[in-house]
């Protein structure tokens, strides 16, 4: 065009471009005031009541995975404002605890919500893998599969590989006895945790204890990608690809993915050399749960479609969903022993009592450990008080609709529970429900309280490694409490918290002191590492 015809039209198309931006932001603003106007009056969910921003946005929500403390807000709204509270404009979270039975029901089972179709990016098959699963048709149909890999008989078919990593963590553990340097017991048991993974489905310990580091940088790598991970998980669909792109410019973050792609990589690299050595007899026969998914393949894998894929999958899952949920427990289970002495004390001495009669082997077996009830209670008492998952678990109501609480709540708007909430309702627990008390779990009466436990989830989608993580817990525990004195680096040391799905812990800094400990029934199985 004429250059000098160009100029000319210039002040007319900024004048355009400046009234289509009016117009364009006078229209959003009207559909806002509109919208606003809808949510807090007119919306199906309009009586429940929460936060002002909490019924007109989701940005309420991603304002609280920004903090890391939703648990704390959640329980605190709900003391104002009762058992529903509008947590998004189409979501409500749900406080009491006997609506346990209605929102994670078994029969007619409610589908996940999209929340959870964030966390797998990896396209190791077809099918969705258990976890990320939205509809708990297919869930079922995949779960079937391999459910009976999970059952605790079958999960101990392990022990020695888990005890293999124990070892290896006494040994490490043994390395500050003298107790003049702290060091950060967290970190260890995140590690260690790591490597029992490493142990159960990838064939061997990835060498995060081996080498007293952070194995390709895949701890750092999680931290580094949660945030982005969990804030675009309660966003709105729209924005969610912003946010993920947006995590492009932390610094570190493409690396972070690199490691993230690593872990995948790592997934297949193992099941392969597995398959491999399977199908020509070779190697020495593992006992472990990729064995065991292996096993499926071969009976029914192409009637089933359970293939190379599927259990590169649940490796991968096993991953992301058993390593930092159990280093969470583990965490839980120490810091409130540093946090009360006295029952520091009564564990030890059950330990010690226990050892003494020479009922303990080395390390402790889980079999040895299910008959100490004090250690049992403590285990538990810390999985109430600190729960791995403390965001609400989100599930979509069916096209009929759902009583919650008195209130109906319309087909495809969303509810849950926050195990976080629920935990510390007095009404269940009793009026002491926000102290660590392991003693409640040895009244007469106890038993009633575990199905308020959301701890492991509920209902179908109940947490299929739990046994595993149970294993590892109270083999752990008794086994270094037998052999270590392990106190706070300083006396009133407080551990911070940060609520992204999984509430991680950090600044567990301890130190050690070896003690002398009753002769264990055998000799410590001895790690095959250089150490
Ligand atoms: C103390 C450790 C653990 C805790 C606290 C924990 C917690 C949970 C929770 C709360 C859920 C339900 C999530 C929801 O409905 O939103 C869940 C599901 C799941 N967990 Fe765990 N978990 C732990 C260990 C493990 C381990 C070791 C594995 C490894 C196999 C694992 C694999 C899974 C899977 C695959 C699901 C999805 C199950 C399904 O929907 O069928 N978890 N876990």
């Amino acid at each position: 065009m004429d250059p000098k015809l160009l100029s000319l039209l210039a002040p007319v198309s900024s004048f355009f471009s400046l009234s289509s931006a009016l117009v364009l932001s006078g229209g959003l603003v009207v559909y806002w005031i509109l919208w606003v106007v809808y949510a807090r009056h007119f919306h199906p969910l309009h009586k429940i009541p929460g936060p002002w921003l909490a019924s007109v946005s989701r940005l309420w929500y991603m304002l609280q995975i920004a903090r890391g403390d939703m648990e704390y807000t959640q329980r605190r709204l709900h003391a104002q404002y009762g058992p529903l509270l509008r947590i998004a404009p189409n979501e409500v979270a749900c406080a009491s605890p006997d609506a346990i039975k209605t929102i994670y029901r078994i029969q007619g089972a409610l589908d996940k919500t999209d929340f959870y179709s964030v966390w797998n990016t990896q396209n190791f098959s077809k099918h969705p893998d258990v976890f990320t699963c939205i509809s708990d048709k297919v869930h079922g149909e995949r779960r079937r599969i391999m459910n009976h890999v999970y059952t605790l008989s079958n999960v101990l078919k392990s022990e020695e590989y888990i005890d293999k990593c124990t070892g290896l963590f006494l040994q490490r553990l043994a390395e500050y006895q003298d107790g003049s340097r702290p060091f950060d017991l967290g970190e260890w048991l995140q590690m260690y945790a790591f490597d029992v993974i490493g142990e159960l489905y990838f064939g061997r310990m990835f060498g995060f204890m081996e080498t007293s580091s952070d194995h390709e940088s895949w701890i750092h790598s999680l931290d580094l990608l949660m945030p982005f991970l969990c804030m675009t998980a309660v966003a709105p669909t729209y924005v969610r690809s912003l946010i993920l792109a947006s995590a492009l410019v932390v610094p570190g973050s493409l690396a972070a993915l690199k490691a993230i792609e690593n872990i995948g990589t790592s997934a297949r690299r193992c099941v392969a050399q597995r398959f491999a050595e399977e199908s020509k007899d070779e190697g020495q026969h593992r006992s472990d749960i990729l064995d065991q998914l292996y096993r499926i393949h071969l009976e029914k894998g192409d009637k089933v479609d359970f293939n190379l894929g599927e259990i590169e999958q649940e490796a991968y899952v096993a991953l992301f969903a058993g390593s930092d949920t159990t280093a969470i427990a583990l965490r839980s289970v120490f810091y409130h022993l540093f946090k009360n002495p006295t029952v520091y004390k009564q564990l030890v001495q059950e330990i010690d009592e226990a050892a003494e009669r020479g009922q303990l082997s080395s390390p402790v077996k889980y079999s040895e450990a299910i008959q100490l009830p004090f250690l049992c209670a403590c285990i538990k008492e810390a999985l109430r008080v600190h729960p791995g998952v403390a965001l609400t678990m989100g599930r979509t109501v069916p096209a009929e609709g759902l009583q919650l609480c008195g209130t109906y709540i319309p087909g495809g708007y969303r509810v849950g529970m926050n195990a976080a909430v629920i935990h510390y309702d007095k009404s269940i627990f009793g009026p002491d429900a926000d102290q660590y008390r392991p003693g409640r779990w040895l009244a007469d009466d106890a038993a009633a309280l575990d199905k308020y436990m959301l701890h492991f989830g509920a209902g179908t989608r109940t947490c299929i490694g739990k046994n595993i993580s149970l294993a590892e817990l109270h083999k752990l525990v008794p086994s270094v409490l037998r052999e270590f004195q392990l106190d706070l680096r300083e006396k009133g040391q407080v551990w911070r918290t940060r609520n992204l799905w999984f509430n991680k812990q950090e600044g567990v800094q301890v130190r050690v002191t070896a003690r002398q400990f009753a002769k264990a029934k055998g000799d410590r199985a001895e790690p095959d590492v250089e150490i």
